[in-house]
């Protein structure tokens, strides 16, 4: 972080720069995951337990940590969890059997295909194929549309995990965003095109501003943006002299740098460390959306299971 004073910062009655709250999306997975082994136990104790599938395609090591990741967090939360692992050049056909298998396995109560899939595969078939009271990500078109429609939530339908937890993130630090102009960088499936829809729902009211590559001008849209969710995979791209004193930031790009000392690979977000120095609030990036990703992902397993047994979600 540099050491200098931003001259617009400089101006408040602070005088110095105060560094950004953070929202931490480490000890508010946590917190989450507690909440959901109660439920866990509740299932059991009605002679269900919840199972997460796993479908890896290929050797891609970034997709084996994160599935390796999320077997880790069901155990934790005694959650079953089966890994189907197939090779980089499995077909179409042999893919979509396996998901078949998955749909009529009642040990496997929701799972997930870890995306992104070989170019020869057909990803929205594949997506399509899944049976949508077992879509753990929340990217089945039916449970897209049911987020389309407003009647998705966790009582009817799965939501994205990524978009969930950014929302789920911001109303546990007690931030509201009703009125305020949201600027969601990116228009990824898995990110900026739900997290929009999400966003305009009457319950959280926000205005929202969707960027992406063909945006002409986007720093006239950060100078005004109250909140900012970068999920664009652009390293460093959100300097801190062009967003609004007192912007709250969130950090959901994943780019992958080479440290030049340890020569170790390691995680650059979108966003420019700068930022905290005039941001509200800033969710770090390793630590910020991506446990959240996972912590909902938890929870759309567990919900599917509770829908499953009859037992209302709230
Ligand atoms: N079907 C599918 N569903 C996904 O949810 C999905 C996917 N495919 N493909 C890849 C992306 C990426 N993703 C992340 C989840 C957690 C972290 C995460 O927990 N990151 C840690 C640090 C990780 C590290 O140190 O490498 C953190 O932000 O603190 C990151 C990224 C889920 N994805
Ligand atoms: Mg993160």
């Amino acid at each position: 972080m540099s050491n200098s004073i931003n001259p617009e910062r400089a101006k408040t009655p602070f005088g110095t720069p105060v560094a950004a709250q953070v929202l931490d999306g480490k000890v508010t997975a946590a917190t989450i995951k507690s909440e959901l082994a109660v439920r866990v136990e509740v299932l059991k104790g009605r002679g269900i337990t919840p199972g997460l599938g796993t479908v890896l395609v290929g050797e891609d090591p970034g997709s084996q940590w994160y599935v390796r990741g999320k077997h880790r967090d069901c155990a934790e939360i005694g959650v079953n969890s089966v890994r189907r692992e197939l090779p980089a050049d499995v077909s179409q056909q042999e893919l979509e059997a396996v998901l078949d298998e998955l749909n009529a396995d009642p040990g496997t109560t929701g799972y997930i295909v870890q995306l992104p899939l070989p170019d020869h595969i057909d990803t929205n078939a594949i997506l399509e194929r899944m049976d949508p009271a077992k879509d753990a990500d929340g990217l089945h078109p039916t449970n897209l549309g049911r987020l389309v429609l407003n009647v998705s939530s966790p009582v009817n339908a799965p939501l994205p995990c990524t978009p969930h937890g950014i929302v789920e993130l911001l109303l546990r630090h007690k931030i509201a965003l009703n009125g305020k102009k949201v600027l969601v960088i990116g228009r990824g499936v898995t990110v900026g095109r739900p997290l929009g829809l999400l966003l305009t729902r009457r319950s959280i009211n926000a205005t929202v501003l969707l960027a992406h590559t063909g945006t002409l001008d986007l720093p006239e849209l950060l100078a005004m943006a109250d909140v900012v969710v970068a999920a664009a995979g652009m390293p460093a791209m959100i300097k801190a002299a062009e967003l609004k004193e007192g912007a709250i930031v969130l950090d959901v790009g994943v780019s992958r740098a080479v440290d030049e000392q340890t020569g170790k690979s390691r995680i650059v977000g979108d966003v420019d460390p700068d930022v905290a120095d005039v941001a509200s609030w800033l969710s770090p990036n390793p630590g910020g959306v991506g446990p959240m990703t996972r912590a909902m992902l938890l929870a759309n397993v567990v919900e599917a299971a509770e829908r499953q047994a009859g037992i209302i979600a709230d």
